[in-house]
C-alpha cells in the first residue's frame, strides 16, 4: 500500500478497523469485563455527592441537627473514598489490558515484517517502518488504556447523572440536557478536522524518522563527504513542517477544550439564572439548587473528558489505519499448505529453466536463462555490472519468485519447498557480512542448536579460529553496533564460519572475498577449496583472476545468459568473457 494511501483520513470506516484488533482485545477479555463491571458503581458513587450536599443543607444545616450532619458528612467521604479508590482500580486495569495489547500487536506487526518480501523493503524507507512499530504502536496504547472504555464510562456518568437530575426537577435538567445537542455537533465538527491534521502528524513524523534513521546509518559517509550542513537543512526543513502540522492539532484540541469549558459555564450560568428565580419563588430549596450546580459541573466533567480521549482516539485511528495498512500487506512469499520434501540424499543439483524477471514490470532484467549446475561444481556468475548476476542468487533463495519460468533444486520446484529447508540447503555467503548484537558464538549460530564445539570446530575448518581466540574474550566476545568494533574483512571471516557450521550442500559466494586483503584471501582461498569439497557452489566474483579455476563459468549480458563454458573454453569463443578478462588483465 503507498504512503499516499496510508494518510487517507477516514478512508477505512472506523469500525472495520476495530474488528482488526478485536482478536487481540479478546486475549484481554477478562480486564476489560472487570474494569467494565465497576463502571456503573463508579458513576453511582459519583452522582451521590450532591444530593448529600442537598440534603445536608435543606436538612440538618437548617434544624441544626449535628449528628444527622455528621452521618451525611461520613457517607459523603464514604462517597469518595469509594469513587477514587475505584477509579485508582479500574484506570490501572486498563492500562494493564492496553500494555498488553499494544505489546501483542507491536509482536505481531514485527512478525509480519520480518517475513514481508524483499520488494517490499526495497520500496518501503526503514525509517517509516520503526515509526508504525514504535509511535503508531504507542498511540494506539493510548486508545485502549484510556479512550475506549474511558468513552464508555463517560457515557455512563453522563446518563447516570442526568437521571439523577430529572428526578430531581425535570425543568432544570432540561436546562442543561438542551446543551448537549450543540455540543455532539461541535465535537463531531472537531473530530473529522482533527483527525486529517493528525494523520498528517503521522505522515511527517515517518518522514522525519527516515531521514533521521538515514543519516545515522550512514554518518560516515555523511561526514566524509562534508554533508552535515546539508542534511542538518533537510532535516530542519522536515522537522519544521512536524512542528506545523502538530500545531495544527493542538490548535484543534485546545480549541475543542475552550468551547467545552465556555458552554459547560453557560449551562451553570443558565441553572443558576433559572434556579435563582425558582429559589425566590420558593419553588426549589438553596439545597436543590446547590446540589444541580454540582451535578451541571458533574455531567460537564465527563463530556470534556469525551472532548479530551476522542482528540486520543483520533489519533489512535489514525496510527491503526497506518498499522493495518502493513498488517494487510501481502507476505508475498509463502509455503505451499503441505510443502515438498527435499530429497534427504539430495546432490544439490541447480537448474533455472526458462527463467524470466522483472522487479518492475516489464522491466525484465533477468531474459529466458537457462542452466542446470551438475551436483558439486564450482560455477562463477560473470557478467558487467547490473547484468544480472545478484539477480539470479536472490531468485536462487526465493527472496524474489520468478516472472516466469522454474527454478529447481535436485529436481524439485523451489516454490513447492518449505523456505526454511530450502535455506537450510543453501549457505549465502555475502560481500558485507552482516552482525546481529550478541557474543561471536551467537553470530556463528544465529539461533540455531549448535554446541560450541561445533562452532569452534568450524571457525578451525575456515581458519577463523585464531583470529577469534585474539579478541578481548574469544568466542565470548560482545559484538557492538552491527560489528562496529570489526574489521570488515574479520566480519567476513565469521561469515565463512557461519556457512561452514550449517554444512549446506549448495554454496554462494557474492563477492565473498572482496573486502579481505590480499594475504588474507589467499588463506581463504585454500579453506575455500576444503569447503567447496563435494558442493555445489555458485559464486558471483569480479575479479576474474580468482576464479579462473572453477569448474564453469556464467556470463550474463543485460540479462541475457550469453557464454557457457570454462576458463579455456570461454577464452577461445572470442566472446564478452575474452575481452572482459582482457581489459581486467590490462588494467593489473
Ligand atoms: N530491488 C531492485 N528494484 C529494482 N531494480 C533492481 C533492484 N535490484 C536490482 N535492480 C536492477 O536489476 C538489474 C540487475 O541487478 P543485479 O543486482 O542483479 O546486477 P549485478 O549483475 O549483480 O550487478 P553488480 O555486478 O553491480 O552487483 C540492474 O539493472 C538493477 O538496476
Amino acid at each position: 500500500m503507498s504512503e499516499a494511501a496510508y494518510s487517507q483520513p477516514g478512508e477505512r470506516r472506523n469500525w472495520e478497523l476495530l474488528k482488526r484488533v478485536w482478536p487481540f482485545a479478546r486475549r484481554q477479555v477478562r480486564l476489560f469485563v472487570l474494569a467494565l463491571v465497576m463502571l456503573p458503581p463508579l458513576a453511582a458513587a459519583s452522582a451521590i455527592g450532591p444530593i448529600l450536599i442537598q440534603r445536608a443543607i435543606d436538612g440538618p444545616a437548617r434544624t441544626g441537627d449535628i449528628a444527622g450532619l455528621h452521618w451525611l458528612a461520613f457517607l459523603f467521604a464514604l462517597a469518595v473514598v469509594v469513587r477514587l479508590g475505584l477509579q485508582a482500580w479500574q484506570g490501572y486495569l486498563l492500562q494493564q489490558a492496553g500494555q498488553r495489547m499494544t505489546a501483542d500487536i507491536r509482536s505481531a506487526l514485527f512478525d509480519h515484517v520480518t517475513r514481508l518480501s524483499s520488494s517490499y523493503f526495497s520500496r518501503t524507507p526503514v525509517g517509516k517502518l520503526i515509526t508504525r512499530l514504535t509511535s503508531d504502536v504507542e498511540a494506539l496504547g493510548e486508545v485502549f488504556s484510556t479512550g475506549g472504555v474511558g468513552i464508555l464510562s463517560d457515557a455512563v456518568s453522563i446518563v447516570i447523572v442526568a437521571a439523577f437530575m430529572f428526578t430531581l426537577r425535570w425543568d432544570l435538567a432540561l436546562v442543561v440536557v438542551v446543551l448537549l445537542f450543540p455540543i455532539t455537533a461541535i465535537v463531531i465538527w472537531f473530530q473529522n478536522t482533527y483527525r486529517a491534521a493528525n494523520s498528517r502528524v503521522r505522515e511527517t513524523l515517518s518522514n522525519l524518522n527516515a531521514i533521521l534513521q538515514e543519516n545515522l546509518i550512514g554518518v560516515n559517509v555523511v561526514q566524509m563527504f562534508r554533508r552535515e550542513g546539508r542534511n542538518a537543512e533537510q532535516f530542519d526543513r522536515v522537522n519544521r513542517e512536524y512542528i506545523k502540522s502538530v500545531d495544527e492539532t493542538i490548535l484543534y484540541d485546545s480549541a475543542l477544550s475552550a468551547v467545552m469549558e465556555w458552554i459547560s459555564l453557560v449551562a451553570i450560568a443558565g441553572v443558576l439564572w433559572y434556579g435563582g428565580g425558582q429559589v425566590l419563588q420558593n419553588a426549589i430549596t438553596f439545597g436543590t439548587l446547590v446540589a444541580f450546580i454540582q451535578y451541571a459541573q458533574r455531567l460537564f466533567d465527563p463530556i470534556r473528558q469525551l472532548g479530551e480521549r476522542f482528540t486520543s482516539i483520533q489519533s489512535g485511528f489514525t496510527s491503526l489505519e497506518r498499522i493495518t495498512g502493513i498488517l494487510d500487506e501481502p507476505i508475498e512469499i509463502k509455503d505451499q499448505e503441505q510443502p515438498l520434501q527435499l530429497p534427504a540424499d539430495g546432490t544439490g543439483e541447480v537448474t533455472f529453466q526458462n527463467v524470466w524477471f522483472a522487479y518492475k514490470a516489464d522491466e525484465y532484467v533477468l531474459k529466458n536463462v537457462s542452466f542446470t549446475i551438475k551436483p558439486g561444481q564450482t560455477v562463477a556468475l560473470v557478467g558487467p555490472t547490473g547484468s544480472g548476476k545478484s539477480t539470479i542468487i536472490r531468485l536462487l533463495c526465493r527472496l524474489y519468485e520468478p516472472t516466469q519460468g522454474r527454478i529447481l533444486i535436485d529436481g524439485v520446484d523451489i516454490r513447492l519447498i518449505a523456505q526454511e529447508e530450502l535455506r537450510r540447503r543453501i549457505g549465502v555467503i555475502l560481500q558485507e557480512g552482516f552482525l546481529f548484537s550478541g557474543d561471536i558464538n551467537s553470530n556463528i549460530a544465529l539461533g540455531e542448536p549448535f554446541s560450541e564445539a561445533e562452532i569452534q570446530q568450524a571457525a578451525r575448518s575456515m581458519n577463523v579460529d585464531r583470529f577469534i581466540r585474539d579478541l578481548p574474550n574469544g568466542y565470548k566476545t560482545q559484538v557492538r553496533e552491527r560489528g562496529n568494533n570489526l574489521s570488515s574483512g574479520q566480519k567476513q571471516l565469521l561469515a565463512f564460519a557461519r556457512a561452514a557450521v550449517r554444512n549446506p550442500r549448495i554454496l554462494i559466494l557474492d563477492e565473498a572475498t572482496a573486502s579481505l586483503d590480499v594475504g588474507t584471501e589467499a588463506i581463504i582461498q585454500q579453506d575455500l577449496g576444503r569447503l567447496l569439497a563435494g558442493r555445489t557452489c555458485i559464486m558471483i566474483a569480479h575479479r576474474l583472476s580468482t576464479i579462473r579455476d572453477v569448474d564453469r563459468i556464467l556470463v550474463l549480458r543485460k540479462g541475457e545468459l550469453v557464454e557457457d563454458g570454462s576458463h579455456e573454453q570461454l577464452l577461445a569463443q572470442h566472446g564478452l568473457y575474452e575481452s572482459l578478462y582482457k581489459l581486467q588483465a590490462l588494467a593489473s
